[in-house]
C-alpha cells in the first residue's frame, strides 16, 4: 500500500460519493495534490445504501442547478472513466392528489424553465400511459421529467474515484482521521491513525460523522442521522427498465425499478433519529434494525398506489442511517470560523443526485476562496452555533426527513424544536395575539390575530388565513404607526483607533462620517458581488455599531473579522444578545415617541439617517432614524433588561396615535412595495450594487478605495448586463412568492427573487433581475415589457426601476 504523504494541498475526509466527487472535480481544475482519507472503505457509511434516484428538480433554483449538472455528469461518466455506473435515463413522474400539491408541481415546472430543464405537466391519464402499474384514481395531475433517471451509487462513487486517481488524487482507505489541526483561525492539516498530513485545505465530507468532526475544531455543521427505510419487492407484475421513477409525495413514497425488482421507499413525518449515543467505531456497510411497525402504514399506502405489490414478495426490508439537517438543506463551503476548513455534508438523502454539482462548486470554491455562484441557501455559514445542540437536532430531524416530500407551502413554519431564542418581549407579544415563525432559532411575530387569541397558520398557495390581518398591519404603518419587535437583528461593535480605516475599506459607502450619522452600505467581494447589506452607525471617533440581519450573523461577523488586519487597533464584539430592538414606524411615529421622551425628535433636531441616545420611559436608548418600510420611523436599540419597560411605555401611550403591533410578514410586504432589497434574495454575492440599483450607496472616489471597487469600475465602463426591476402584477388575484419566470415576449429574461402581496398597491409585487435579449447591455425598461409566469399561466405586469411606493422618498423625510 502507498505511504501516506506528509503534505498535501487538500485533504478530503470521507470516501462517500460527495468526497469522491470533490476529489474528481479538484483534479478537473488541475489540482492534483489531493488526498482523500476514508476511515473504512469507499461508500461504507451512507452512500452504499442510497436508493439510486437521480432527480433534478429541487425546491430552490441553486439546488436544482447542482442536481441538473449531476445528471449531465453521470450520463457521460461511464464513457469517460470506463467504470460502469448503472446510470439509466428512465424519466420521472411526480404525482399530486390534491389541488395545492398540483399547484406546487406546476410552479416547479415553471421554475424549471428558467434553466432549461424540460418538465411537462401531465394528466392522470398520461401518468397511467407512462407508468401503467400506477393506480391514478385519486391523482389530479403531475409532472414528467424525461431526463431524470437512476444509477448505482457505489458504481458512481467508484467511477468518480477512478477519475480522481487518473487526475492525480491519492485515495487511502482504512485511514481514520483522529484530529483536525489548526493554528489559531487557519487550518494546518490532519492527524490520522497512520501519520500526519500538513494541508492548506481540509474538506470534511464525513456524512453522519461530520457534526462531531467539525465541532472538534469549533465549526458548526448541524446534522443528525435518521432511520431511512425502503423495501425491495420481487415478482412485481408489469415492470421493466422503462418504468419512470415515481414520486407519490402526498403519501410520502417513491418507486424505482431495480434490476427486475421494485424498490419502494418513503420520507415519513415523525422520523426516527438514529445514533443518539454516538456511532459505533466498527460501523461499515451496516444496516440497522429499524421498526417494521413504523414503516407498515407507508407500505399499505404503497400497495394502494401500485396494486401489483399486493401479490409481490418482499425480498428485502431495509433500514439505514442518513444525515438530515435542521432546514433540509445541505451544508457547503468554507466555514466562517476556520480558514481553509471546508464542509460538504448533510445531504438529506439526496446525496447521489447532488454529488456532481456539489463536487464542482466545492472545487471552484476551494480554488477561488468564494462560492462560484450564489449558494447561500446551502452555505455552511448560515448555521448558528446553537444548532449543533444534540437535543435540538434530535427533535428537529424527526421533522426534517418528512419535509423532503411535504408540500413546500409559502410561509410554512417548523413545528419541532421551537422556542429556542426568544426576545425579551416574547410573552407580551403572545398576549397581543402574535403568531410566531421561527427564523434562525428566533421566535419572531409574523402576524397578529386578536389580542388574547392564539392564532395559527392555515397554509395554501393562495391567500392564507392571515391575509386580512396583514393588510390591516400594513395600513396602520402607512396611515398611523406600527410596532415591530426586531430584536433578532445581529449587532456588532467595532472599536479602536483604526476602526474607521478598517470599516471604510470593507464598506462600499463612506463611513468616515461625523459621530451620530448612520450609513446604509454593502460589503463587497473582489468581483463586486454583495456579501452583506447593513447599516453602520458612528457612535464616536473610535466606535461603530454595525447592524445586520439575523440570518447572516455568523457570516457577517466573520467577514469583518477576516478583513481586520492582525495589527489593526480595532476590536470586534458581537453585542446581539445584549440589545433588543423595537421599531416604531409610520407617520405618527414622531408624535408617539415625542409624547414619552423629553428629547427633541423634530426633523431639524433629528434628521433622517442619524442616531442619538434619548430618554424613553425610564431608560436611555439609542434611537436611529432609519426605515425598512418606507415611512418616518425610528429603530430603538435597547439594553435587554430595559426592553419590557420601554415597550410598556410605548404601548401605554400608543393607543392615542393608532399604534398597531405588526409582524415580519407586514415588514416584508411594506419593504417590497418600496423595493427595499433583501440580502440573500434580491441581492447576493453574485449581484453588484450597480445591477441592484444601489449605486447611490457606493462612494467610488473615497480615499483608500474599498474591496470590490475595481470590479465596479470595470462594470460601469462595460455597462450593465442585468438590472433589478420591481414588478406589480396587474390582476389583484395571483400570488408571487419567488422563482417565477419573467417573460419578455417569447424569451425568459429572468426570474423573481422575492415576492409578496402589496396591499397598498393592490396586487402581488416582486423583485427580479432582467437581462437583454442579445446578452448585451440592458437598455431602458418599458413599463409593459414583461409578463410573469405563475404555475404555467402568464400574467401581465407593470415594471419599474423606481419604487412603486413613494418614489421620491417624501414620506421618509417628513
Ligand atoms: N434517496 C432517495 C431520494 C428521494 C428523491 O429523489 O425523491
Amino acid at each position: 500500500m502507498a505511504e501516506l504523504p506528509k503534505k498535501a494541498k487538500v485533504v478530503i475526509i470521507g470516501g462517500g460519493v460527495i468526497g469522491c466527487s470533490i476529489a474528481y472535480h479538484l483534479t478537473k481544475i488541475g489540482w492534483d495534490d489531493v488526498v482523500l482519507l476514508e476511515r473504512k472503505q469507499l461508500t461504507s457509511g451512507t452512500t452504499w445504501h442510497a436508493a439510486g434516484l437521480v432527480g433534478q428538480l429541487r425546491p430552490s433554483i441553486n439546488m436544482t442547478k447542482l442536481a441538473k449538472y449531476t445528471g449531465e455528469l453521470y450520463r457521460g461518466l461511464e464513457a469517460e472513466t470506463g467504470q460502469a455506473t448503472g446510470y439509466r435515463q428512465c424519466g420521472s413522474i411526480s404525482m399530486a392528489t390534491n389541488a395545492e400539491r398540483f399547484e406546487e408541481l406546476k410552479r416547479s415546472a415553471s421554475m424549471a424553465k428558467v434553466f432549461d430543464l424540460p418538465v411537462h405537466v401531465v394528466t392522470p391519464q398520461e401518468i397511467k400511459e407512462l407508468a401503467h402499474i400506477v393506480n391514478v384514481d385519486d391523482v389530479v395531475g403531475g409532472i414528467h421529467i424525461p431526463s431524470d433517471g437512476y444509477a448505482n451509487a457505489v458504481d458512481i462513487t467508484q467511477a468518480l474515484a477512478k477519475g480522481a486517481r487518473t487526475g492525480g488524487a491519492k485515495i487511502f482507505e482504512n485511514t481514520k482521521v483522529t484530529r483536525i489541526r489548526h493554528n489559531g483561525d487557519r487550518i494546518t492539516g490532519v492527524d490520522t491513525d497512520d501519520g500526519s498530513i500538513d494541508a492548506d485545505y481540509v474538506v470534511i465530507c464525513g456524512g453522519m460523522w461530520t457534526r462531531d468532526l467539525a465541532a472538534s475544531v469549533g465549526v458548526a455543521a448541524p446534522l443528525h442521522a435518521c432511520e431511512h427505510y425502503y423495501v425491495l419487492f420481487e415478482g412485481v407484475e408489469g415492470i421493466d427498465n422503462t418504468l419512470p421513477v415515481l414520486r407519490d409525495y402526498d403519501y410520502c413514497g417513491y418507486y424505482k425499478y431495480d434490476a427486475g425488482k421494485l424498490l419502494v421507499g418513503a420520507f415519513e413525518p415523525n422520523a426516527r433519529p438514529w445514533g443518539m449515543d454516538g456511532i459505533s467505531e466498527d460501523f461499515c456497510f451496516d444496516e440497522i434494525a429499524g421498526s417494521f411497525e413504523h414503516f407498515e402504514p407507508l407500505l399499505i399506502d404503497a400497495m394502494r398506489r401500485v396494486p401489483a405489490l399486493e401479490k409481490a414478495g418482499i425480498q428485502k426490508f431495509f433500514c439505514g442511517p442518513e444525515s438530515f439537517t435542521p432546514d433540509v438543506r445541505y451544508h457547503l463551503g468554507e466555514s466562517a470560523e476556520l480558514k481553509g476548513c471546508f464542509v460538504a455534508a448533510g445531504l438529506n438523502s439526496i446525496g447521489l443526485q447532488s454529488a456532481g454539482g456539489v463536487g464542482k462548486v466545492m472545487a471552484d470554491w476551494i480554488r477561488d476562496g468564494i462560492p462560484p455562484a450564489d449558494l447561500w441557501t446551502v452555505d455552511i455559514r448560515r448555521n448558528m452555533p446553537f444548532q449543533i445542540n444534540r437535543k435540538y437536532l434530535r427533535e428537529r430531524v424527526t421533522e426534517s426527513l418528512g419535509l423532503l416530500y411535504a408540500t413546500h407551502y409559502p410561509f410554512k413554519q417548523y413545528e419541532t424544536a421551537r422556542g429556542v431564542r426568544k426576545s425579551a418581549l416574547h410573552d407580551r407579544l403572545v398576549a397581543q395575539g402574535a403568531c410566531f415563525g421561527e427564523a434562525f432559532g428566533w421566535e419572531r411575530a409574523n402576524w397578529y390575530g386578536e389580542p388574547g387569541s392564539t392564532p395559527a397558520y392555515e397554509y395554501s398557495y393562495g391567500r392564507q388565513n392571515w391575509f386580512e390581518a396583514n393588510a390591516a398591519e400594513c395600513k396602520a404603518v402607512r396611515e398611523a404607526v406600527g410596532l415591530f419587535d426586531q430584536s433578532s437583528f445581529a449587532k456588532f461593535r467595532l472599536e479602536g483607533r483604526d476602526a474607521m480605516a478598517v470599516l471604510n475599506r470593507v464598506c462600499a459607502n463612506d463611513v468616515d462620517v461625523a459621530p451620530g450619522k448612520l450609513v446604509y452600505t454593502q460589503w463587497l467581494n473582489d468581483k463586486g458581488g454583495i456579501e452583506a447589506d447593513l447599516t453602520v452607525t458612528r457612535l464616536s471617533e473610535t466606535a461603530y455599531l454595525i447592524v445586520t440581519g439575523a440570518e447572516t450573523e455568523v457570516k457577517d461577523f466573520n467577514w469583518l473579522k477576516r478583513h481586520t488586519p492582525d495589527d489593526a487597533h480595532a476590536v470586534l464584539t458581537n453585542v446581539s444578545s445584549g440589545m433588543g430592538v423595537i421599531s416604531i414606524m409610520g407617520p405618527n411615529s414622531r408624535a408617539l415617541l415625542q409624547s414619552i421622551s423629553p428629547n427633541d425628535l423634530s426633523h431639524e433636531a433629528f434628521p433622517f439617517a442619524t442616531s442619538q441616545e434619548i430618554e424613553l420611559g425610564y431608560a436611555i436608548v439609542r434611537a436611529s432614524r432609519i426605515t425598512y418600510v418606507g415611512e418616518l420611523g425610528w429603530e430603538l436599540y435597547i439594553p435587554t433588561e430595559f426592553m419590557a419597560g420601554v415597550y410598556d411605555a410605548i404601548v401605554a401611550a400608543g393607543a392615542a396615535f393608532g399604534l398597531k403591533h405588526c409582524g415580519y410578514h407586514a415588514l416584508n410586504a411594506l419593504r417590497m412595495e418600496k423595493a427595499y432589497r433583501h440580502w440573500g434574495h434580491d441581492i447576493t454575492d453574485e449581484d453588484t450594487p450597480l445591477e441592484a440599483g444601489l449605486g447611490f450607496a457606493v462612494k467610488m472616489d473615497k480615499a483608500g478605495g474599498f474591496i470590490g471597487r475595481e470590479a465596479l469600475a470595470a462594470q460601469k465602463e462595460a455597462g450593465l448586463k442585468q438590472r433589478l426591476v420591481q414588478f406589480l402584477v396587474k390582476s389583484p388575484e395571483p400570488m408571487l412568492y419567488h422563482n417565477e419566470p419573467i417573460w419578455q415576449g417569447d424569451r425568459i429574461a429572468g426570474y423573481i427573487r422575492s415576492g409578496m402581496y402589496a396591499h397598498t398597491l393592490g396586487g402581488a409585487c416582486g423583485l427580479g433581475y432582467v437581462d437583454a435579449a442579445d446578452g448585451g447591455v440592458v437598455g431602458p425598461i418599458g413599463a409593459d415589457d414583461y409578463e410573469i409566469e405563475i404555475a404555467g399561466v402568464r400574467y401581465p405586469v407593470t415594471a419599474s426601476l423606481k419604487p412603486f411606493y413613494d418614489p421620491t422618498n417624501a414620506r421618509i423625510k417628513i
